[in-house]
């Protein structure tokens, strides 16, 4: 779910305009088609509702102050996830979903969707180049993260389209088609496992499954197919009754992370030129009434 006062700068809205919430600058979208929220920080999707359904994307109720990031939609981690950082750098899942972003382009088809372009305000590494387009429809949300290396040696890089889908009650979900694929639990020491059966999740759980098949989540209420492209590793994770400071426990049920990421079981070496995309694709498994 989203909180109240973002709830009422999406009713506010008519077709599509710019406004500030939280200290951030917002791309509010409300349409026959659905409702999309794309914030200039991070270039993070942070609300996608498709119409006549509920929000598939969760946001925290209290939101961290500028510099910080905000906790939930879709945001970027880039040009590395979690702590595989480069020599020198520090900031857990890379400067990009702090950093600025600047919309170059909206192209909208008032009654299908909208596709947006984005990239960052100033550079965010020597090498490498990210760009951002978002896709959103009457049935689905797409997100390409594009990375270009524009430098002269291979770079390594890892990252994630960190999703927080909205659920009911995150420990009654259901993550379907990681049934026998390895993973690195991050919760004891990166131990490699085999998942045994299909995933339900319980309490917290902080997973790198080594996969790139379709996932579907379920909570009870609904389906949701999560489609990938360029992304071999899976995280799911979830902080259980610990969450983090900006998220309260009763908040965070509401939420469950099911990750399109590149991680150390699958880093990408991009040579001089050469282009990643990373794309995370959500459709309804079957239409909500
Ligand atoms: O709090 P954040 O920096 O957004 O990170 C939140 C979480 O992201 C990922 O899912 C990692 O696997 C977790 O280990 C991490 O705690």
């Amino acid at each position: 779910m989203i909180p109240e006062s973002l709830r009422a700068l999406v009713d506010a809205t008519s077709g599509q305009r710019t406004c500030e919430w939280q200290g951030r600058m917002l791309l509010i979208l409300n349409r026959a088609w659905g409702e999309l929220v794309v914030c200039h920080q991070g270039a993070q999707v942070l609300h996608y509702q498709p119409a006549s359904q509920r929000p598939w994307l969760w946001v925290t109720e209290t939101p961290a102050a500028l510099p910080g990031s905000i906790r939930g939609g879709i945001p970027l981690c880039w040009p590395w996830f979690a702590d595989e950082y480069p020599e020198g750098e520090t900031e857990l899942h890379g400067p990009a979903r702090k950093a600025e972003w600047r919309i170059d382009a909206v192209e909208e088809d008032e009654e299908e969707g909208v596709e947006i372009h984005a990239s960052p305000q100033s550079p965010l590494h020597a090498a490498l180049s990210p760009r951002v387009v978002i896709f959103a429809g009457r049935h689905f949300l797409k997100v390409e993260l594009i990375t270009e290396n524009r430098g002269e040696t291979p770079v390594k890089m890892t990252g994630a389209l960190h999703t927080y889908f909205a659920v009911e009650d995150a420990f009654q979900c259901r993550v379907t088609g990681l049934a026998g694929a390895s993973y690195l639990d991050k919760r004891q020491d990166f131990s490699r496992l085999d998942q045994q059966g299909e995933l339900g999740i319980r309490g917290p759980l902080d997973r790198i499954y080594q996969s790139s098949q379709v996932q579907v989540l379920e909570d009870g209420q609904r389906r949701l197919r999560i489609a990938k492209q360029g992304s071999d590793s899976t995280v799911v994770w979830h902080p259980g009754d610990a969450p983090p400071a900006d998220t309260s426990v009763e908040n965070a049920r509401g939420f469950l992370c099911v990750e399109t990421a590149c991680t150390r079981l699958d880093p990408v070496w991009l040579p001089p030129g050469a282009q990643h995309l990373l794309v995370q694709h959500i459709s309804p498994l079957e239409q909500e009434g």
